[in-house]
């Protein structure tokens, strides 16, 4: 089923997950991964009272003074407060960083936990419960709630690569994922692409799926040819209740390209926009190459193997100015004997 917006008929699938009819519904998630990247998702099973008090405490951060943000500035594990143009998705063309700030929640691991010592691992920073009560609880509820969702997908995922519905649960693949919430607040700066001023620069994301809930206000586009020229970028207009689902590079090199990690961008239009992306990506040690039934002599693997946890950092060094991104690099090399 394509989705009509309000400017016609989008080309993405709306899938329902409560569907009795798995096979039907791996089918229509099989052609939307390999068509688009990105469908949206209803029938998720997530509280949409919890989702309204997220976007809620969100807006209550962002509504703080900068003096009260900084205080929880995104730390060496990579979690908490990023402030406006921190980011740099799409560094070649941006002629400044993303008129957006941002806020990072992981899994908590505490200091004392072996799996503290690899990059963006350890425990969470939260504002202070006396300036935002119950922020961390909701925030914590949201994010243990979310990585089961991402399970859910990750299952139909599995069924529509042809892979057993259990592949992506294996140990070693996502039993200890990097499941990150962000929220994200966008500026009411105007996108301007001819003098690279973006909401949002061009970019795919870089894990297995990301879960996007955003509020009404449209911004979000995506280009389906990353080679055309000139490229097209296609609206994705906010569904109430539904989320977007796009899937991440780790997941377009298991695939061997057949499912897409999709470029995508938001362009702000004068209006300020709230959006909550979630992303699940595979094990830091997770070695993500070719799946042999993705690949034949006719149509070898187009992609070098690597690790979750490398792809990752390396993206997060590109387009973060204040990633720190050699937590451990004093004492051990985290990539060593991989
Ligand atoms: O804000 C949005 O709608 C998209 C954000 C996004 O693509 C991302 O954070 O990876
Ligand atoms: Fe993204």
């Amino acid at each position: 089923m394509g989705v009509r917006g309000r400017d016609g008929e989008y080309a993405l699938e709306c899938i329902d997950m409560a569907s009795p009819d798995k096979i039907k519904t791996a089918a229509r998630v099989r052609e939307a991964c390999v068509t688009s990247g990105f469908f949206y998702l209803v029938n998720h099973g997530v509280d949409p009272e919890l989702l309204d008090e997220v976007f809620v405490q969100s807006k209550k951060f962002f509504d703080l003074p900068l003096e009260e943000k900084m205080k929880v500035i995104h730390d060496k594990n990579h979690r908490g407060y990023t402030p406006f143009e921190e980011e740099v998705l799409d560094p070649d063309v941006q002629s400044k960083g993303d008129s957006k700030e941002g806020y990072y929640i992981g899994v908590s691991v505490p200091e004392n936990d072996p799996r503290a010592k690899k990059p963006l691992h350890g425990p969470n920073q939260y504002p202070s419960p006396d300036v935002l009560p119950g922020w961390q609880e909701t925030m914590t509820r949201y994010h243990s709630e979310l990585v089961i969702l991402c399970k859910k997908v990750s299952r139909l995922l599995a069924l529509a690569l042809n892979l057993e519905e259990s592949f992506f649960d294996k140990p070693g693949i996502t039993d200890d994922a990097m499941a990150t919430l962000r929220l994200l607040h966008y500026s009411e700066e105007i996108s301007d692409v001819g003098r690279g001023i973006y909401g949002t620069g061009a970019h795919s994301d870089y894990g297995l799926l990301t879960l996007l809930a955003t509020d009404d206000v449209p911004g979000l586009q995506i280009c389906k040819d990353k080679d055309a020229v000139p490229q097209v970028w296609e609206d994705v207009p906010p569904m109430k209740g539904a989320y977007i689902v796009n899937l991440g590079d780790m997941l377009e090199r298991w695939s061997n390209g057949l499912f897409r990690s999709t470029l995508h961008r938001v362009i702000s239009r004068g209006i300020e926009r709230y959006s909550i992306p979630f992303f699940f990506d595979p094990n830091f040690d997770c070695w993500v190459e070719c799946l042999p039934t993705c690949c034949s002599e006719d149509n070898p693997p187009k992609y070098q193997p690597l690790t979750s946890g490398e792809h990752l950092v390396n993206k997060y060094k590109q387009t973060h100015k204040g990633f720190v991104s050699d937590k451990k690099a004093a004492n051990e090399n985290p990539f060593e004997g991989q």
